[in-house]
């Protein structure tokens, strides 16, 4: 089956702008009617600041050491392989769907409600936009849900192998990718004893400053003391294409994988879409450009907008699941020919 849609109408530029203007805090339309994106998260904080001081700051931090500490090629070849069998568990998508309410991602700093409102937030943004590319409303609520291996009918895979941004392992990692390096400084002061600072002649009270730096998360990656893959191109080469790039192993790869094996009929930018919606790096700040090919170029333009709904539309609008629920199945029957999926 072929599925034809037009290509974006959005300029990288135009968008650019735009992201600005959002940055800055300004509420700007994304493209025409539909949806609006608010100026800041749940939590009054701007979208991905990583460093806004906040309930959650410590956690997400934390949760990115580990995550740069263990996603190295092997592990990621052993998900892989193991993963890919998918021989888990059957069940239709929106059983996933339901399912995902019951896991909790500890590395996002914007989302407050349940899985499945974030699926049906995102999809009906992307439907007010963009009412004629109803499998770009799929996606919308299927993109997530590799998040399942939390779960522990999955094995329950720890968080640093399943959310968070992903990036290329096997080269160099960028320093574009969230928590790349943190430096921060301990500071400890002790007050000596008055008997102390007496005996010594000093005349007031003694103060001493104790500073510690700590960790550099990446440094301990051993992949990044492997000459092998901590260099710019490491097992790949001048536009390779991303198929042959091994990304750090999450819901992405594995929902793509799901995508793919139960041979939905979803266009090429679908399946992109799926597979590198978390891979901020490249489709926010643009590292990683030069593995890409013709067809991940053209594919990207829709990955960026796509970006935008994913990322924006995590608020408090609460959407009713019994009324949108029977147009998503029809979408699930539309596009995925299996009624039970092998996951
Ligand atoms: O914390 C979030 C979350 O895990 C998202 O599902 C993922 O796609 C993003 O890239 C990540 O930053
Ligand atoms: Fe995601
Ligand atoms: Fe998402």
């Amino acid at each position: 089956m072929t599925i034809s849609y037009e290509m974006p109408a959005l300029g990288y530029e135009v968008e650019k702008k735009m992201q600005t203007q959002n940055e800055k805090g300004s509420v700007a339309n994304l493209s025409g009617s539909g949806f609006l994106m608010p100026d800041t998260n749940s939590f009054g904080h701007n979208f991905r600041d990583y460093d806004a001081e906040s309930a959650r700051r410590e956690g997400v931090e934390n949760f990115y050491r580990a995550n740069h500490i263990n996603q190295t090629y092997d592990f990621v070849n052993k998900m892989r392989e193991a993963y890919g069998k998918l021989n888990r568990m059957e069940m239709s998508i929106w059983e996933c769907c339901e399912l995902l309410n019951d896991v909790v991602d500890e590395s996002d700093p914007d989302l407050d409600e349940p899985q499945i409102e974030h699926l049906l937030q995102t999809a009906e943004a992307i439907r007010k936009d963009y009412p004629d590319q109803d499998w770009l409303h799929l996606i919308g609520l299927i993109h997530d849900l590799g998040k399942v291996l939390l779960h522990p009918t999955f094995g329950g895979l720890p968080q640093w192998a399943v959310v968070g941004d992903t990036f290329p392992v096997g080269c160099a990692f960028d320093e574009s990718i969230v928590h790349h390096k943190v430096v921060y400084a301990n500071v400890k002061m002790h007050q000596l004893p008055t008997k102390v600072s007496l005996l010594i002649g000093c005349p007031v009270k003694y103060v001493t400053v104790f500073i510690s730096m700590d960790a550099q998360y990446f440094k301990e990656n051993l992949d990044d003391s492997n000459p092998l893959y901590n260099t710019k191109y490491g097992a790949y080469s001048e536009g390779c294409g991303l198929n042959n790039v091994m990304m750090s192993w999450g819901h992405d790869d594995y929902m793509y994988l799901v995508a793919k094996e139960n041979n939905a009929n979803l266009p090429s930018a679908a399946l992109f879409i799926i597979r590198y919606h978390s891979f901020y790096s490249l489709h926010r700040s643009g590292a990683y450009r030069h593995l890409m090919n013709d067809e991940d170029v053209e594919n990207l333009k829709w990955l960026r907008i796509f970006n935008k709904y994913d990322l924006y539309s995590k608020s408090k609008v609460r959407i009713d699941i019994e009324i949108v629920k029977p147009y998503y199945l029809s979408l699930i029957d539309k596009y995925f020919p299996a009624k039970k999926i092998k996951w």
